[in-house]
């Protein structure tokens, strides 16, 4: 995406070929940093540690992985299934985003199929970007189709702002370009329609007050940040007229794990009779699990992240919230919305209903 005049990804791999190079989301918008990955365990760390996150993004990141882990796996007896051993490594890095293991298990497959440590490496390398620009189209795809629900709530309005509320970051920086949430909305402010963001703030790692609010303003979307807790108000006074989330893993049922709160937000959405709608590309639906409410595991993260809130000092912990020695704390990273309260999933593919018939009709091969 253009920042600054420049074009920017989250993610890109280094002129030497080897090195993983991200932008550390830590320290957004504050600091733009670039870390360089150049070993399996470093790529984990990236993982865990937020410096890359959203689930597309985790999912090429995991893929480059297993790129670095071919290459370090030259030096051992049995390459293979050293590689093999990092794969289910990197799997491990963060529970909920399905695309951590669908990256990881693609360019495995193509490793597998490898001969040598050289072909082993260049089928990593080629897969992980095959992944990165697939991933890119299906967020063009899902602008594409997201901007026809906005058009049409504009020429209901008669060309009136159209007022969106979105949680967490879906945004470019959370995919490779475009992102899924914010697809739409670039691609309707870019067609000239008049749009406006509601930009949760998103307790307590603040991507939407840190990273939505920072993308939206770069590319000049109107946008205002708000509290977590305001998206019920303004949606009783008639001041959202749609919801747009992303999503870490959904069900091909329906269901649909997102940043902690998405829920209440579809509980709002629904109590106010406004559209609910989930943004993802296809390797975002886990194909195996019917029941996401029971099945998604949710991450724990750990607690001082509620303690603490990241301030203007180079991502530092600054402040301290909740005295640790006071008060124990919980920090649960994600939600499950059920099929029920989702309007429609909008997809690389078009847009679909929240049922499994309707989203088997969009994904037949998946029957
Ligand atoms: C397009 S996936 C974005 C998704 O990922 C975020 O979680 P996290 O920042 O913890 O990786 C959040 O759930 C977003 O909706």
């Amino acid at each position: 995406m253009n920042v600054d005049g420049k074009q920017v990804r989250p993610i890109w791999l280094g002129e030497d070929g080897v090195t993983v190079k991200v932008i550390d989301q830590r320290q957004l918008p504050h600091c733009f940093v670039v870390a360089d990955l150049i070993t399996v365990d470093q790529v984990i760390e990236a993982i865990q540690e937020m410096f890359v996150r959203g689930a597309p993004l985790i999912g090429v990141t995991g893929a480059y992985g297993v790129m670095l882990a071919a290459i370090a796996a030259q030096t051992t007896a049995d390459p293979l299934k050293t590689i093999q051993a990092e794969c289910d490594r990197i799997r491990a890095a963060r529970p909920t985003a399905v695309n951590l293991a669908w990256g990881v298990d693609r360019v495995f497959q193509r490793v597998l199929a490898a001969g040598s440590d050289a072909e082993r490496i260049e089928a990593a390398r080629s897969e992980a970007a095959a992944i990165a620009e697939l991933e890119a189209e299906n967020c063009r795809l899902i602008g594409e189709h997201g901007a026809r629900l906005i058009q049409a709530i504009s020429h209901g309005k008669r060309g009136d702002t159209v007022n969106i509320l979105t949680h967490c970051n879906a945004g470019w920086l959370a995919c490779i370009e475009y992102g899924t949430a914010t697809a739409p909305i670039y691609e309707a402010h870019h067609r000239g329609i008049d749009v406006h963001v509601w930009v949760d703030e998103t307790r307590p790692l603040n991507q939407g007050a840190r990273l939505t609010a920072w993308e939206m303003g770069k590319h000049g979307v109107p946008h205002t940040v708000i509290t977590d807790n305001a998206g019920g108000h303004l949606m009783q006074h008639g001041r959202v007229d749609m919801v747009i989330v992303g999503t870490d893993r959904s069900t091909h049922t329906g269901d649909v794990a997102n940043k902690i709160g998405t829920y209440l937000k579809a509980l709002a959405a629904r109590d106010n009779g406004i559209p609910f709608y989930v943004a993802l590309p296809s390797s975002t639906f886990d194909w195996a699990m019917t029941d996401g409410v029971k099945e998604i595991p949710i991450e724990e993260r750990n607690p001082d992240e509620v303690r603490y809130i990241q301030g203007l000092a180079g991502g530092k912990l600054v402040k301290v919230l909740v005295p640790p020695e006071a008060s124990p704390a919980a920090d649960f990273a994600f939600d499950v919305t059920p099929a029920r309260l989702v309007t429609g999933f909008i997809t690389e593919r078009g847009i679909c209903g929240a049922s499994r018939t309707e989203i088997h009709q969009l994904f037949p091969e998946h029957d």
